[in-house]
């Protein structure tokens, strides 16, 4: 039993309606959607030098949610419940080679002028990113499956975020088009097919309310992943402390005439 499902077992069960408001509430408050260093990439704020910086630490993410998934699928003793979670593995890898979501990301570091190397390797990619993606791919190996599950709840939220993102940034930056943004066309309908997928499981399978205060606090426990993730943007990129080693900006005209 993991502290959540022993800190808070005298609460009662939730009936599913007011179980689910719980979960939407948690992400109404504390989805990435709030963080400021969001509101300044789709409101058109950020510098050229700041979409590489996030696109490039975004990778990072990105190029670890199959490893996450492939985490999660070995917990899974059930083959109706792999077969439909190793959908998300070949959502990111693709079924060949030059198809999937890593590879659609890694064309938009392409056409932001980003070496592939760099970004594949990782090795400028700020501490809050690795420290943040790291511990979530942590979390879904040494946490109950009901709440491996649970953390992916965040995606729930994200079909909305992913369009504000793509109308602003097409709206504000030249330097990004529909092609190079394509990873986020095909992003809404596997977030909705994946989270309606995760939301049933979990309301069927958290039985106790110390299960369903465990499935809250991995999505709490997720949101912070993101949340950490653009705070290390911010303090980098935003306010110009990116720590040693890590990468750092080139010019948009440098990028550009190259
Ligand atoms: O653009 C976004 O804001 C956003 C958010 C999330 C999320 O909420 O976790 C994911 C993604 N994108 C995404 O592209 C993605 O593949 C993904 C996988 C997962 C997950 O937890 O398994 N979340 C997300």
């Amino acid at each position: 039993m993991t502290p959540e499902m022993q800190g808070r077992s005298d609460d009662r069960l939730l009936d599913p309606a007011a179980f689910e408001a719980a979960l939407r509430r948690i992400g109404a408050e504390r989805y990435h959607n709030h963080h400021r260093f969001h509101k300044k990439l789709h409101g058109g704020q950020c510098s050229f030098g700041q979409v590489q910086a996030w696109a490039l630490n975004r990778y990072f993410y990105q190029s670890m949610i199959p490893i996450k998934d492939a985490t999660v699928l070995t917990r899974m003793g059930d083959s109706a419940l792999r077969r439909e979670w190793r959908k998300r593995i070949e959502d990111h890898d693709g079924m060949e080679d030059g198809l999937g979501g890593i590879e659609r990301w890694l064309r938009l570091t392409d056409s932001l002028g980003l070496s592939r190397d760099d970004v594949i390797s990782a090795r400028h990619v700020l501490p809050a990113t690795r420290f943040a993606v790291e511990a979530y791919v942590e979390f879904c190996r040494s946490r109950s499956l009901l709440e491996a599950i649970a953390s992916s709840l965040t995606e729930l939220f994200s079909p909305q975020i992913i369009s504000e993102r793509l109308s602003g940034m097409l709206a504000h930056y030249p330097f990004v088009s529909r092609d190079t943004l394509a990873y986020f066309t095909a992003r809404p309908e596997q977030a909705q097919r994946d989270s309606d997928f995760a939301l049933a499981y979990v309301m069927r399978e958290a039985r106790t309310p110390q299960e369903q205060h465990a499935v809250m606090a991995a999505l709490e426990f997720k949101c912070n992943v993101l949340w950490l993730q653009l705070d290390g943007l911010w303090t980098a990129y935003v306010e110009g402390a990116a720590p040693p080693g890590t990468w750092q900006p080139t010019e948009a005209s440098t990028v550009r005439a190259a």
